[in-house]
């Protein structure tokens, strides 16, 4: 009872910075700096425990004044994420969007795919996720605008002044149109692949956006995801696939129930064989 009496105040310290350090883990984990944070962590405790362990007193010494210089580097390194979880603060990324206002806006944004299809206009859409792509926003022009298909529509259209480049969608809305992505450098073996195909391409190898393309040319459907383009995708497996990648629990469940009428209609198929063999 002495020892909690005295020591409790510890425990309440390390549940605190316990917290902190998972909550910076869990921000950082998803994004391009996280494996040189990984690394400089890593040399830092293994320099210091030799330093300590073979009291290097010059290297001890250096290594803690170096502490501040380390804060400063990683500020540096960290200044793309850094400024997005500022400016999300001010917005509303904390604010998480329910299961029925995420359904509204992959639904919205399949029947403006879809639309855009039939009608053979071109677009690439880049949907934001963990890393932010505030670097290729800026490219563009910022609109910070609610989607619609009319919207998609209007800007995508041919004679538009913002129809070349890709529109991006952060937050269920559009942040920019008009940007420039950056073009994928693999060796395609499909050379018929054009550019605003390999853009999708470029952007989810470099970040964890998820891009929609419609190609003018062919008005075929495709997605991209960690640089892997799924291509002439029919109506119904685009918005599958949409939902499979925002949605994971709501296409569970609809499988799930699918699976369930199947294997009724297999258990009335086996009766029904029954019937005739007798
Ligand atoms: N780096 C880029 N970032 C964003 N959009 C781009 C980029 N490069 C090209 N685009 C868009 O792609 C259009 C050109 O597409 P291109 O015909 O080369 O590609 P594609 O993949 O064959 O598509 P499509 O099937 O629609 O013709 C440009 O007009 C522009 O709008």
């Amino acid at each position: 009872m002495q020892f909690l009496l005295e020591h409790w105040r510890d425990g309440v310290e390390i549940l605190i910075l316990w917290i902190g350090i998972y909550q910076l883990y869990r921000t950082f984990r998803a994004t391009r700096g996280a494996s040189i944070l990984v690394g400089i962590v890593m040399i830092l405790a293994i320099v210091t425990s030799l330093a300590f362990l073979f009291q290097l007193k010059v290297i001890a010494w250096i290594l803690t004044r170096a502490g501040l210089f380390g804060v400063f580097a990683l500020v540096i390194i960290f200044q793309p994420e850094l400024r997005s979880a500022l400016a999300k603060l001010g917005s509303s990324k904390f604010f998480t969007f329910t299961k029925n206002q995420q359904l509204e806006f992959t639904g919205m944004l399949a029947d403006s795919a879809i639309q855009l299809s039939k009608h053979r206009i071109g677009a690439l859409f880049a949907l934001e996720r963990d890393i932010s792509l505030q670097d290729h926003l800026e490219t563009g022009v910022p609109l910070d605008a609610e989607f619609s298909p009319e919207l998609a529509q209007s800007i995508f259209y041919p004679k538009a002044a913002l129809h070349d480049g890709g529109m991006i969608l952060a937050q269920n809305r559009v942040a920019a149109a008009g940007c420039v992505f950056p073009v994928s450098q693999r060796e395609m073996s499909d050379r018929t692949l054009g550019l605003r195909h390999r853009a999708a391409i470029g952007l989810t190898e470099e970040t964890d956006a998820v891009c929609v393309v419609v190609s003018e040319e062919t008005g075929s459907i495709s997605i991209a995801e960690n640089g892997k383009l799924t291509r002439n995708l029919t109506d119904t497996e685009f918005r599958e696939m949409l939902e499979g990648i925002f949605l994971p629990e709501q296409k569970q469940n609809d499988d799930d129930a699918e699976e369930t009428l199947d294997s009724k209609d297999n258990r009335i198929d086996s009766s029904d064989r029954d019937l005739v063999s007798d």
